[in-house]
């Protein structure tokens, strides 16, 4: 038996996507952390799975490339324009997530994902930290093109301060009042990846701290992406990551 898969990506963060409506494709770990290995496999950042939902349009069932579970901004924003491309919804939606229900909506092509309402991200000495779906470490450097991303994410990653879940660490370069360069080393890619979405959103809302100002245009090293965002009661509300999705290939999967 097999299965049609589709691969997307989002500035750079790449995923196998399978219109899993029938529940043939199985939740098995293993397998998925097989098809996401680049040298033995299909080769992706994470493995997501459309799956029905009683109430709302669908529910994205995310998996990191070593088969871990998470919130995946990059990867809701593919989900979005793959559950386009199923005939599964036109130009808004309503989803499921295992960070609960998101909305979002396509403009052009451009994939608008509402993120949740967030506190301000927790600020210690020579870094913040918010977890919005996702944990995240966030950095601000000087020369995020200099900074040892693997090895100082690593490091962060499993440090005691983090342990058992770990963390995605961020290194985030100002580039102006609207604008920073953001690198992620990626929890369950045990990478970097070219592009976090959580993570980026994340960083805005840590460079608001520093002053920054809604909408932040964020270089990452897959592509362009923005967070628009309204400061309320010492938080944030309205949050948006918007940014291109875009299917690259198809093929199929032996069951
Ligand atoms: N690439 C993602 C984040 C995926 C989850 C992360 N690796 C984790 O395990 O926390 C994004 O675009 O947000």
């Amino acid at each position: 038996m097999s299965i049609n898969f589709y691969k997307y990506q989002g500035t750079g963060n790449d995923f196998i996507m399978i219109d899993n409506r029938e529940n043939v494709f199985a939740h098995d770990i293993e397998h998925i952390a097989t098809l996401c290995n680049r040298r033995t496999g299909i080769g992706a950042d994470g493995l997501i799975l459309i799956e029905n939902h009683p109430n709302l349009d669908f529910e994205m069932v995310y998996f990191n490339a070593d088969g871990s579970k998470s919130l995946c901004g990059n990867g809701s924003r593919c989900a979005v324009n793959f559950a386009k491309f199923l005939g599964i919804i036109s130009d808004s939606t309503n989803f499921q997530t295992i960070d609960g229900e998101y909305s979002a909506q396509i403009k052009e092509e451009i994939v608008h994902l509402k993120m949740k309402d967030q506190a301000a991200p927790a600020k210690f000495e020579d870094h913040y930290f918010l977890n919005n779906g996702s944990p995240h470490h966030i950095i601000f450097v000087e020369r995020v093109e200099e900074s040892p991303v693997v090895k100082q994410g690593a490091t962060i990653r499993y440090s005691e301060q983090y342990k058992p879940h770990g963390t995605n660490v961020n290194f985030v370069e100002v580039i102006n009042q609207h604008q920073v360069f953001v690198r992620t080393y990626e929890r369950g890619v045990e990478d970097e990846t070219l592009s976090c979405g959580t993570g980026i959103t994340a960083s805005c809302l840590a460079a608001a701290d520093k002053g920054l100002m809604s909408p932040i245009h964020v270089q990452s090293k897959g592509g362009n992406l923005q967070v628009q965002f309204e400061k309320k009661n010492g938080g944030f509300t309205n949050i948006h990551l918007i940014g291109p999705a875009v299917q690259v290939f198809q093929g199929t999967i032996s069951l």
